[in-house]
């Protein structure tokens, strides 16, 4: 997907015109959208690897003629969430309308979460990739974006692009940026691999994660990092028995460990008996990748052992997840 051009931005709202101003999408449509979850990062590639996960949020948008935005919410995080058009799914849903030229007349959104949110399972991508995707369904055909600006514009959202590129593509994504574009393909995993998540009750928002960044790292880091991502890739595409090496990080575990002490505890523990475990995405879940039934079952069970001597036993939740291979799926609502 090299060499995109911007997403363009309608003729009307660069002369200056409002929303407002916009013509209105079709009433009356329905659209739903499943999205997976993604651990983003793996160890090493930061801010350039992600893996779906088969752990789905699901979006069903309709287009009305209220004159007003309403978002009913189930399941993870609901509570907490606002109903109206400041809901992150509305919000992208409305800007990738008027990126197409129109806007809603009204719009009803009911939402069931079941990716939880601040946990590094990439929620707020899956929120943007499904107001996205609705958004470009309800659009006339010939104002829908292609799969390379729809990367695009979703990573310009979220501000980086592994969560986006593997909830919008499915299996292991390799993103990079070239000035201001954002840029995907796909690598497909190897069937052996088996994710187990270890999920922590207490949430990490990525923007705390981010802040705990140094400006710069060493040259050393950085060949150290360029090494292990590029293993990586292998290891997952095609020999999991690299694994454990592949997915050792210099970058951003270390610096982010004091906001999840839990969590880098088990990280450590894990990886001394040998998992091949990292923090996933910004934290502060932690992400096991197991080779095989039985790799899975052993992971599960360290992580069991583990957890208990690192915090409140109980509080964690021991997730056994499947590869999503697809990616995120749009479709007409069905009665
Ligand atoms: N389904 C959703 N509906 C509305 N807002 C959401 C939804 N999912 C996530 N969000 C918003 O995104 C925030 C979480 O985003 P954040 O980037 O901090 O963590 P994450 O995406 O879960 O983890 P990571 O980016 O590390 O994978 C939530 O607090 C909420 O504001
Ligand atoms: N690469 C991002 C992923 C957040 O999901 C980070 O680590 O901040």
């Amino acid at each position: 997907m090299a060499g995109l051009p911007a997403v363009p931005v309608p003729a009307s709202v660069e002369a200056g015109g409002g929303v407002a101003d916009l013509p209105s999408v079709e009433s009356g449509q329905d659209v739903v959208v499943r999205v997976p979850a993604t651990s983003a990062n793996l160890g090493p590639g930061f801010d350039t690897l992600g893996l779906a996960l088969a752990l789905h949020d699901t979006v069903r948008v309709r287009t009305t003629t209220s004159g007003t935005t309403t978002v009913r919410a189930t399941g993870e995080g609901a509570a907490g969430l606002p109903t109206d058009e400041t809901h992150l799914v509305a919000r992208s849903l409305i800007s990738t309308l008027s990126r197409g030229g129109f806007r809603a007349s009204g719009l009803e959104l009911d939402t069931t979460n079941v990716i939880p949110h601040g946990r590094g399972l990439g929620s707020s991508a899956a929120a943007i990739v499904a107001g996205v995707l609705a958004a470009n369904a309800l659009l006339p055909v010939d104002r829908r974006l292609d799969a390379a600006h729809l990367l695009q514009w979703a990573a310009s959202i979220e501000g980086h692009p592994d969560n986006v590129a593997p909830a919008l593509l499915g299996a292991l994504a390799i993103s990079w940026e070239s000035g201001y574009s954002f840029h995907s393909t796909r690598v497909e995993v190897h069937p052996d691999i088996i994710p187990v998540v270890a999920i922590p009750e207490l949430a990490l928002s990525t923007d705390s994660a981010r802040a705990l960044l140094p400006p710069s790292v060493s040259h050393r880091s950085a060949a150290a990092n360029a090494g292990r991502a590029a293993l990586l890739v292998h290891a997952l595409g095609a020999d999991p028995s690299l694994l454990f090496p592949a997915t050792q990080d210099s970058l951003h575990q270390d610096f982010r460990a004091q906001a999840m002490l839990p969590s880098a505890t088990l990280m450590r523990g894990l990886r001394s008996e040998g998992f091949a475990s990292t923090i996933s995405g910004a934290g502060p879940s932690i992400m096991t990748l197991a080779v095989g039934e039985a790799g899975a079952a052993a992971a599960e069970e360290a992580v069991r052992q583990l957890v208990g001597q690192v915090d409140t036993p109980g509080s964690w939740r021991i997730l056994r997840l499947a590869i999503e291979h697809v990616g995120a799926k749009v479709g007409v609502h069905q009665g």
